[in-house]
């Protein structure tokens, strides 16, 4: 049976072969191309984000900017894309349906099917539900509590000034949870005071998940952990929700007149999905009940794992990442600082009083908004995979067609953010690249700028995001310098470490450690942390 399956999938992809579809030379009737990426792994570091690899072997192919790999059997053979118009046909034309991969892959994270995963109009109704919890009027209600716990980022970063090196990663994951717990549920995690459950039964389930590593998927304890783990996190959830459940009952919104009334009326993700649910089931009357729906609670538990999970990680290495550009770009870190000086006053103290109550405030800060969305262009922590479909074909820049019968695509975010065809000086840091008129050389093609993806399936947290970031960039600037140390980090771990690594790096040499000259690549660790948690000095702002 395996050999029969083996050569006819085989022999499909030779046949695309025979017609000139371009894919890496090196094709092997046992292998496909299951080998071929190694050459480009192995001149990486051991943890670095296999993204990264890939956006390499892409450059050999910049004439089609599309080309087929053949995974199978590990993964169906999937189309790597970096045309920004090939991407469109993929996630707008013909917005193509998420493979059987991502329910794989995210079970052990989401516990079910989650809106990542979801499909035709199971998809489009949980989107629906959600939808009013992410939009702009319902997020702008919810800087109050972003600036409240970015303040205790900023005392975080204050104990850690001139007190050594310090692993920006954790003070940045903490901030993160704490705002996605915040916004999706009302819960006060508290995470950046203390230990807090919800948040390490994620990170215990997120260290034992990975996309490709066998390492890891092999292992046998993996999926006993991640259960374990997921029924923590589902309880915990649970929890929350029958809370707000409760309150809706008990008519708290609707009571809420008062100033201190008002924060409360900021309401979250969940009560307003709630409220959605029962706006569209109108004809039973929901709230009589003592309790959630099971089949809306259990699904809606799901939506909230995927949101912690894909609202953490991401946002927080945006953070980092946005930091170690400016370190290395002071000009710009001046204009940022000169532009919050400008909108909230030289006296650093009072932006978060001025940002909780005017919260508007934060489009004013046009370049800040430039600095973040040229770091995601430089930094993308996220991708998209596509399921093909019987009858379409994907259409290159030159009008070759490859067909996607039995066939997924991958967009390549690193690889179509860096793409020379349209973007002008791909590798360097110019904010400005957004701020310009579209008559200038460096303004930018809208398909090609795709860190949240483009079309139905976008990201529906960018909102978030890009409030969330501002915000942390608006309180800490004028008030730290954040800059890498890796020289020191790797010095003090080169004397730390162990005479087995000392005698493996005399007879193999000194692992790789760099991307391109990049110190602080990109990980394979999700939402793609910078390497090593990216160890800084914090000293305060001259
Ligand atoms: C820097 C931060 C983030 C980046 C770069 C990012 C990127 C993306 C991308 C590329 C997708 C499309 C995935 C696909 O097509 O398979 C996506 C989808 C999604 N993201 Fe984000 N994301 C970020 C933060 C967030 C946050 C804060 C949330 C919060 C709740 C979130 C929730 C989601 C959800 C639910 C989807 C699925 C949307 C759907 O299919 O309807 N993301 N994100």
């Amino acid at each position: 049976y395996l050999v029969r399956k083996t050569y006819h999938h085989r022999s499909t992809i030779n046949a695309l072969r025979k017609q000139g579809i371009a894919m890496p030379p090196g094709w092997s009737w046992v292998t496909g191309h299951l080998l071929i990426l190694q050459k480009y792994v192995d001149q990486l570091p051991s943890n670095a984000n296999v993204n990264l690899a890939m956006a390499d072997l892409a450059r050999e192919f910049s004439d089609t900017e599309v080309f087929l790999m053949d995974f199978w059997p590990v993964y169906q053979p999937l189309l790597m894309v970096y045309d920004p118009d090939a991407a469109g046909q993929i996630t707008a034309k013909y917005n193509l349906p998420k493979t059987d991969m991502h329910l794989h892959f995210m079970k052990p994270i989401t516990g079910g099917p989650n809106l990542i995963s979801m499909s035709d109009q199971e998809w489009k109704l949980w989107r629906s539900l959600f939808n009013p919890g992410f939009s702009t009027a319902a997020l702008t209600e919810t800087v109050p509590h972003i600036v409240k716990s970015v303040e205790i980022f900023r005392e975080k970063l204050m104990e850690k000034a001139y007190a050594g090196i310090t692993c920006l990663d954790d003070l940045t994951t903490r901030l993160t949870m704490d705002v996605i717990m915040k916004i999706t549920l009302d819960a006060d995690l508290n995470y950046q005071h203390s230990e807090n459950r919800l948040a390490s039964a994620l990170g215990h389930i997120t260290r034992w998940h990975s996309f490709w590593d066998p390492r890891i998927l092999l292992h046998p304890l993996r999926p006993i952990i991640q259960k374990y783990y997921g029924r923590v996190m589902d309880n915990l959830i649970r929890k929350e929700l029958d809370q707000r459940y409760f309150e809706l009952r008990t008519g708290k919104f609707a009571r809420s007149d008062d100033n201190a009334g008002k924060m409360r009326t900021a309401k979250s993700v969940v009560t307003l999905a709630i409220e959605a649910y029962m706006t569209q089931n109108q004809h039973t009357d929901l709230l009589q009940k003592p309790q959630l729906e099971e089949h809306f609670a259990r699904y809606a538990t799901h939506q909230v794992r995927l949101f912690l999970f894909a609202g953490n990680d991401t946002t927080s290495s945006t953070i980092m990442y946005a930091y170690h550009l400016l370190s290395q770009h002071p000009n710009a870190l001046q204009i940022m600082r000169k532009e919050h000086d400008k909108v909230f006053g030289s006296n650093t103290d009072r932006a978060s009083d001025l940002l909780a109550k005017q919260p508007a405030l934060l489009n004013q800060c046009k370049y800040t908004m430039a600095v973040i969305k040229e770091t995601l262009r430089l930094y993308p922590p996220a991708g998209t995979m596509r399921a093909g479909q019987p009858g379409i074909s994907l259409n290159d820049r030159h009008g070759n067609k490859y067909p996607m019968d039995d066939i997924g695509a991958i967009i390549l975010h690193p690889a179509v953010h860096r793409n020379p065809r349209v973007w002008p000086r791909p590798n360097e840091f110019l904010p400005e690249r957004f701020l310009v008129d579209p008559d200038h050389e460096l303004f930018p093609y809208a398909p090609a700028f795709r860190p949240f993806e483009q079309g139905p399936r976008n990201c529906i947290g960018q909102t978030l995001v890009y409030n969330e970031i501002r915000v942390a960039l608006i309180l800490t600037l004028r008030t730290f310098d954040i800059s890498p140390a890796y020289d020191e980090w790797d010095t003090v771990k080169t004397q730390q470490a162990s005479w087995f690594k000392r005698f493996k790096t005399r007879v193999f040499g000194q692992p790789v450690q760099t991307v391109h000259g990049d110190r602080a690549y990109q990980t394979e660790k999700a939402g793609t942390h910078p390497a090593d948690g990216y160890p800084c000095r914090i000293t305060l702002a001259k």
